[in-house]
């Protein structure tokens, strides 16, 4: 027989205890026949397997003993400021703090005046503090927890954090290490890191963009997701270990290759789930680190002009000059929410000026320097997000009012997905020449562009101030360019209703999906369902041949990569993601 539910055979016994972080693990064995049925229900700690065997690391056995306090607030003047305290010792700290006073109830906000810890009630710290106790372990950091809400006066948060250490106490009283309360409720169960990420985001959200991308990551459900698949890839791999130490010597139910093929399902349906997510998360990036715009163009059409304009300031210089800009000139911009920085570059040319001779009767070529700036601007424009082709108006002598554009530029637009043709200097000339040259230009240069057919190019000024369009009454102006460009940006970032909790997906958190992915195709190619096996569906007599060893492992190694995700890894790797996550806190957090 093999592992039928209901002959779950149960061995406890006791193992060497483990150390992490200074906290003892105690692991206890559950022999592999229990596993089918238990392993959904072992969310909340720490599981490896070895040698088959799932094994779980339970609630720590021995209670931190310090505890820890901070401003939770920021320093400097305000109304009020908030200590935060957390640890064993909070009780000893509100009878220190207010000798005399009953105990409070729990989590119900009480006025206390504040004394000294060895003044005998004498030395008044704050006359009226609101004070709040939560008892552990439902509180934010799963210990319990005490909140001095006292008047935001630097000297008083000076006297009552001073006072606090002083306070008589079973264990020690410190001041918390940068993210620490987090991290302690992390370590107590209270979040996992996918839901510590989240806050950390929310903490550093600038735009509304990506406040509302990191509140939607503070759910929890990407950690049940990555721990549902984590232990959906453990139970596989469990189930495979026990084919392995047990196929010669018992007989069971499953065959080998009905198992395989029954894995490789799950496998599958992971493997979707994850491409799902790492598209998501491409999308979240845009919102979290900005999303690039390039301005392109020959020189002198005004790009820098029309960076000035949208930024709001001088970012960039202005001049008549061809080639004013030579270096990328980069300025962020909150544009309705969403965080974005735009690159001014160097205009394309390969002359000095267009149609220039040399003394020897050569086109006279450009110097190295603004050579490189274009060489910069090729790289910045591959870069980006978006890409700006900027083109202007001019009035020759010579040749009369015709368009100045730069073909290399328009092609460099057309290879992206999300880009603008812009027209400045709208100003040069009346609206009856403007309408003719654009569509000349629409028809004799867009039209021939792979990619820009059809594109109506968005006509503006930087110079005249009533040219800068509005987006209800005009299509163009530059009010039009930002228009068009938050249509742009909607179109990057969104997820549809169901999917919006993936905006939490975070770059760390990506790279993992990705290396978990790879593991997942060498399984499936040491089944024998890589790359050509898996169009067909499952074919169940490959299980036959599979290399059981190798699937297992890479198994292990997925479940690992999942593990890192919420910070339920492998035993070694759970302090260095926790170094990578909390360097980013603040102290109080
Ligand atoms: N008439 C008119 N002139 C403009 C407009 N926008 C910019 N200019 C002028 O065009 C010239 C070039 O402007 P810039 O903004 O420096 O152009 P650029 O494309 O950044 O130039 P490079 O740095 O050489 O690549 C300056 O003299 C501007 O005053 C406009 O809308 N109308």
């Amino acid at each position: 027989m093999y592992r039928g539910a209901n002959r779950c055979v149960y061995t406890c016994f006791r193992w060497p205890r483990y150390d992490i972080l200074g906290i003892q693990f105690r692991p206890i064995r559950l022999a592999r026949r229990s596993i089918t049925s238990s392993a959904a229900s072992l969310s909340g700690n720490r599981d490896l397997i070895e040698n088959g065997c799932l094994i779980r690391y339970q609630t720590p056995i021995q209670q931190r003993e310090d505890t820890i306090y901070a401003l939770s607030t920021a320093e400097g003047k305000a109304g009020i400021a908030v200590i935060r305290i957390s640890g064993p010792s909070c009780k000893s700290i509100y009878d220190g703090l207010c000798p005399s006073k009953p105990t409070l109830k729990p989590r119900y906000a009480t006025i206390r005046t504040l004394y000294h810890p060895n003044s005998n009630g004498s030395d008044i710290l704050d006359s009226e503090a609101l004070v709040l106790f939560f008892p552990n372990p439902k509180t934010v950091t799963g210990d319990d927890v005490l909140e001095l809400h006292v008047h935001g006066g630097s000297a008083t948060v000076k006297a009552v954090l001073s006072a606090i250490p002083k306070c008589t106490a079973d264990g020690p009283i410190r001041y918390a290490e940068p993210g620490e309360f987090t991290k302690r409720a992390f370590l107590n169960d209270r979040l996992d890191l996918a839901q510590v990420e989240a806050l950390s985001e929310t903490l550093s959200a600038e735009t509304e963009q990506q406040r509302r991308a990191a509140v939607r990551g503070s759910s929890g459900s990407l950690g049940r997701t990555y721990e549902d698949w984590r232990q959906k890839l453990l139970q596989a791999r469990a189930e495979m270990e026990a084919l392995i130490d047990f196929s010669e010597d018992q007989h069971f139910d499953e065959s080998p290759a009905s198992l395989v093929g029954n894995v490789t399902e799950q496998v599958r349906q992971i493997l979707q789930g994850i491409h799902v997510h790492e598209g998501a998360s491409e999308r979240s990036e845009l919102l979290r680190n900005g999303i690039k715009i390039a301005l392109v163009g020959p020189p002198n059409v005004g790009k820098s002009s029309f960076m000035n304009h949208v930024v709001g300031r001088e970012a960039s210089i202005v001049s008549g000059e061809s080639g004013t800009t030579r270096d990328i000139v980069e300025a962020n911009l909150d544009i309705r929410g969403y965080l974005c920085t735009f690159a001014d570059t160097a205009g394309f040319r390969t002359t000095a000026e267009d149609g220039d001779i040399d003394s020897y009767g050569s086109e006279a070529k450009i110097g190295a320097v603004e050579e490189e700036g274009i060489r910069r601007a090729r790289v910045k424009a591959t870069q980006s997000d978006v890409i700006i082709a900027l083109a202007s108006i001019e009035t020759g002598i010579s040749n009369g009012p015709h368009i100045r554009y730069d073909m290399e530029t328009l092609r460099i637009a057309a290879a992206c997905k999300e880009r603008l043709v812009v027209v400045n200097k709208r100003d040069a000339v009346s609206d009856e020449e403007l309408h003719s040259l654009v569509q000349q230009l629409r028809r004799d240069v867009l039209g021939k562009i792979e990619g820009l057919e059809g594109v109506q190019p968005v006509l503006i000024s930087c110079k005249e101030a009533q040219n800068l369009g509005s987006d209800q009454t005009d299509p163009g102006g530059i009010k039009g360019v930002i228009a068009r460009l938050v249509s742009s940006f909607t179109e990057m970032t969104s997820l549809p209703a169901t999917l919006q909790d993936l905006h939490g997906v975070t770059e760390r958190q990506r790279q993992l999906l990705v290396q978990c992915r790879g593991h997942l195709e060498d399984y499936l190619e040491s089944v024998g369902y890589g790359e050509f096996g898996h169009e067909n569906g499952v074919d169940e007599t490959q299980g036959d041949d599979a290399d059981i060893t190798m699937a297992a492992e890479h198994l292990r190694y997925a479940a690992n990569k999942l593990g890192r995700i919420t910070g339920r890894g492998e035993v070694g790797d759970v302090e260095e993601i926790l170094g990578v996550i909390f360097e980013k806190f603040c102290v109080g957090k």
